[in-house]
């Protein structure tokens, strides 16, 4: 298998991303994580940039022990100073030296002729060269130069010292096909260039950044430059965790692998989203919160029974701990038993597992993700052998803050059929509980009322538990639902069904001042 080079550019253009600055403290955490991933080379900055970034790098110079740590320069006497001036403490420093060659940026951009072009690049790499055995040179926009004279700068950089030419696709425009033939031509044409490395470097202008990278790689790239979670200029770049698992998983059609330790992807991203503050979208490929999630029946009835139905990478791979079964609304009963299994509902005759089924469909019509809590909710509210002697039908409420709310609330009471009313009251809840009161007339006294949040986010679960009193008797009643308004009351009626269980005697409902429909 041939070793891939992994060039790792995210404190550097991942730190170009659009709002993203990273601290010294910040980037030597980020490089020590990139050492523990097996990171080759690390790009820490441009210390030409600001004394702060010259700082920077040369923390991580001093910090990283095994890793090659690398810093951008311009073809500028001073820039290369400051990259001198940055890595010189590193156990194994190099330089990464840029001048555009495209017709765009040369004309609109540097203002150079190609001559002047080859003349500077041929002078800053030499310079460098006195400095520096590794000397990676860019010939910046090379997707849109020329390819004849990208296979002359090519040449030049290699004469002058190079030894890796690293070829950008700047603004992301080319094709895999364009890119892989890049690699190709300057293989077969340009001298010497078995004596160098050649690197590839992609932006995801059009979302193409992984798929140009493994381009290169079949068509003789020895390196490949990126950033993890795909960070940077504009779209970003490469997403380096892409190419290595696309290379560990496809190895048998690119024979190239890196020697990343794959275990530490995953902390990694977390890592490097939570310093530059820029969250990694669910559905990004290996490091997303649901690139090991299911949540389709028919994708996690064929998870339980083989994992490679619906896996092409183990989790464990990047180290994560396990697939995800995430239940919703397209979730099947053969992962709801499974999740009631896996929270100790085990005896659950099929009757209740059924019946549970039908309540958490119900709930997932309502919300984007059930959650175990919100299953145990559900379980705890279903399996309570109490008669149902009064049911809450439907509830309205209005509520305007310069008016008195009103709650018409339907029950359906045993024996009597469905009724309706509608009170006033000093809050929403109170108007709900005082249509409640008329229509059950059970003359109670609510003695507590409580209420938190089971789950998290605005549409999480609200739990409700209601205290009410009848002389001596009292019972605890619980509401769940999305709408704490709902949930509450649910707990007054559940809490009225336990206090008539309680008592042993028919529930009285009053025909006055009610609706029967
Ligand atoms: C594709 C890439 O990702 S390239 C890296 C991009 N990253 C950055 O630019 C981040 C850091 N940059 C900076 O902090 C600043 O741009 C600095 C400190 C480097 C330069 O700042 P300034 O001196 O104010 O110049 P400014 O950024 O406005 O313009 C860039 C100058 O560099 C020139 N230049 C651009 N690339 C190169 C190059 N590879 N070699 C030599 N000169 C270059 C431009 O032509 C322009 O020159 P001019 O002033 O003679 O017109
Ligand atoms: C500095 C160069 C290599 C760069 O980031 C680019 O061209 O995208
Ligand atoms: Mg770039």
């Amino acid at each position: 298998m041939r070793k891939i080079y992994i060039f790792d550019t995210t404190l550097r253009d991942g730190e170009q991303s659009p709002g993203v600055n990273l601290n010294t403290q910040e980037k030597v955490e980020i490089a020590l994580q990139l050492e523990k991933l097996g990171v080759d080379r690390i790009e820490a900055g441009f210390p030409a940039a600001s004394p702060g970034d010259l700082a920077a790098v040369n923390a991580v110079a001093r910090a990283v022990k095994n890793a090659t740590v690398i810093g951008l320069a311009r073809s500028r006497e001073q820039d290369i100073d400051a990259v001198r001036e940055a890595v010189k403490g590193a156990q194994d420093p190099g330089i990464h030296l840029f001048l555009a060659t495209s017709p765009i940026h040369r004309k609109h951009k540097l203002r150079m002729e190609k001559e002047q072009v080859l003349e500077t690049a041929d002078r800053m790499i030499r310079y460098a060269k006195q400095y520096f055995d590794k000397v990676e040179f860019s010939p910046e926009d090379a997707g849109r130069t020329e390819l004849d004279f990208l296979c002359q700068v090519t040449e030049l950089a290699i004469k002058a010292g190079a030894t890796v030419v690293n070829i950008p696709d700047t603004v992301g425009y080319l094709t895999p096909y364009e890119y892989g033939n890049i690699f190709k031509t300057l293989k077969e044409n340009v001298p010497g260039i078995e004596t160098i490395q050649l690197s590839a470097h992609c932006h995801d202008d059009l979302g193409m950044a992984t798929a140009n990278a493994l381009a290169a790689i079949l068509n003789g790239a020895d390196q490949i430059e990126g950033t993890i979670n795909g960070i940077g200029e504009r779209a970003g770049n490469t997403a380096l965790e892409e190419v290595a698992l696309a290379l560990e998983t496809r190895s048998d059609y690119f024979q190239a692998k890196t020697t990343l330790n794959l275990k530490e992807i995953a902390k990694t991203s977390r890592l490097v989203s939570k310093l530059t503050g820029m969250p990694v979208p669910g559905n990004k490929a290996i490091v997303g919160a649901n690139a090991f999630a299911h949540e389709s029946g028919i994708h996690q009835d064929g998870m339980l029974k083989e994992k490679t139905t619906y896996e092409i990478i183990s989790p464990d791979t990047i180290g994560l701990k396990d697939s995800k079964l995430v239940l919703g609304k397209h979730s099947g009963r053969h992962a709801f038993r499974e999740k009631l299994v896996d929270l100790g509902y085990e005896s659950l005759n099929e009757e209740q597992v059924n019946a549970a089924f039908g309540k958490f469909k119900d709930l997932a019509d309502r919300k984007k993700t059930v959650s175990d809590e919100d299953i145990r909710a559900l379980l705890e509210e279903k399996l309570t052998e109490t008669p149902e002697i009064y049911a809450l039908e439907q509830l309205t409420v209005a509520f305007d803050s310069h008016e008195t709310p009103s709650a018409t609330v339907r029950l359906k009471i045993a024996d009597r059929g469905i009724v309706e009313k509608q009170s006033k009251g000093n809050g929403s809840v109170d108007a709900i509980y005082q249509a409640i009161d008329a229509l059950a007339a059970e003359a109670v006294e609510l003695d507590d009322y409580s209420i938190k949040s089971v789950t998290d986010g605005t549409d999480a679960l609200g739990e409700v538990h209601v205290v009410l009193k009848q002389g001596e008797l009292s019972a605890q009643g619980r509401g769940v639902s999305t709408d704490i308004l709902e949930a509450s009351a649910r707990a007054y009626v559940d809490a009225l069904n336990r206090l008539v269980d309680k008592r042993k005697a028919p529930a009285r409902g009053r025909r006055d001042n009610m609706t029967l429909i």
